[in-house]
């Protein structure tokens, strides 16, 4: 088996004349925690659009989970979790009817939906809060219930856009637990963030700006190679090329 998770060859996005995305390539190993930065505007949400089978791109192409984005979307979309900035849970249903909501949406069987939100629950200390409506919930553990959602159905690649925002850094360490957890089952965690301390956390990071990725490597080595203390302050420098702004 290959042991690529996403391999994106020349990936290009263009809306009009306007290029969102401009020709990445990159490859991301199976159960890696694979970083996707850059400022606003830079692209990432159009690259991981595509990468999910969500959006066309206008060329290249890209293998996710042992699918090819072009011609094989639909099976795609089945094989990866993806949570969205405004997680895709639904409020007036308990955390219990969310997860078998989800499970039925991907095809689990009815006891394997049962078995697994037992386990799944467990795993987040959510078991007291099985029957609470999803409204009531505090922001953090809504972000932690709708990972559990996205990783449900054990796909090969998950997709986190910004997983952590607006919460306190305590919170967001426990996030992280959550995610190496799922790492360590072999699931390959591709996710993007404005916080620099969890970029530290990963195991690589790619840093794109203007549409392109300007800098891939581990956390340390581009410390190295930026002479900078912090990811932070390699973020900084790179950022500083860009030409384009944020909406
Ligand atoms: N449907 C669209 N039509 C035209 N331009 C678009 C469209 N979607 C995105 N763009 C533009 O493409 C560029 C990249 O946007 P994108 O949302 O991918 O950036 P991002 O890196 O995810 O930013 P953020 O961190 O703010 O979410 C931006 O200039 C944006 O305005």
């Amino acid at each position: 088996m290959n042991d690529k998770a996403i391999s994106a060859e020349n990936l290009t996005k263009q809306f009009g004349t306007f290029t969102a995305v401009d020709s990445i390539s990159f490859d991301v190993g199976r159960g890696e925690v694979f970083g996707f930065l850059g400022a606003n505007g830079a692209g990432k949400t159009t690259a991981m659009r595509m990468l999910c089978g969500l959006s066309r791109p206008t060329s290249g192409s890209a293998m996710v989970a042992g699918f090819d984005i072009n011609r094989e979307s639909e099976k795609l979309k089945k094989n990866i979790g993806y949570m969205s900035q405004k997680f895709s849970l639904y409020e007036d249903l308990k955390v219990w009817e969310n997860l078998r909501l989800f499970g039925g949406i991907y095809g689990m069987k009815d006891k394997e939906i049962a078995q697994r939100t037992d386990e799944m629950l467990g795993e987040l200390g959510l078991e007291s809060e099985r029957e609470t409506l999803v409204r009531e919930l505090p922001v953090g553990w809504k972000q932690k219930l709708a990972f559990t959602v996205s990783v449900f159905h054990n796909p090969g690649v998950v997709f986190l856009d910004e997983p952590t925002g607006g919460v306190d850094p305590y919170t967001r360490r426990q996030f992280w637990q959550l995610i190496y957890k799922v790492a360590d089952r072999g699931i390959t965690v591709f996710v993007t963030t404005h916080y620099m301390d969890e970029a530290a956390y990963c195991d690589r990071v790619s840093i794109m700006v203007d549409g392109r990725i300007e800098a891939l490597d581990t956390p340390s080595r581009l410390k190295e190679n930026y002479a900078a203390g912090s990811m932070d302050e390699v973020f900084r420098q790179l950022a500083r090329k860009a030409l384009r702004s944020g909406d």
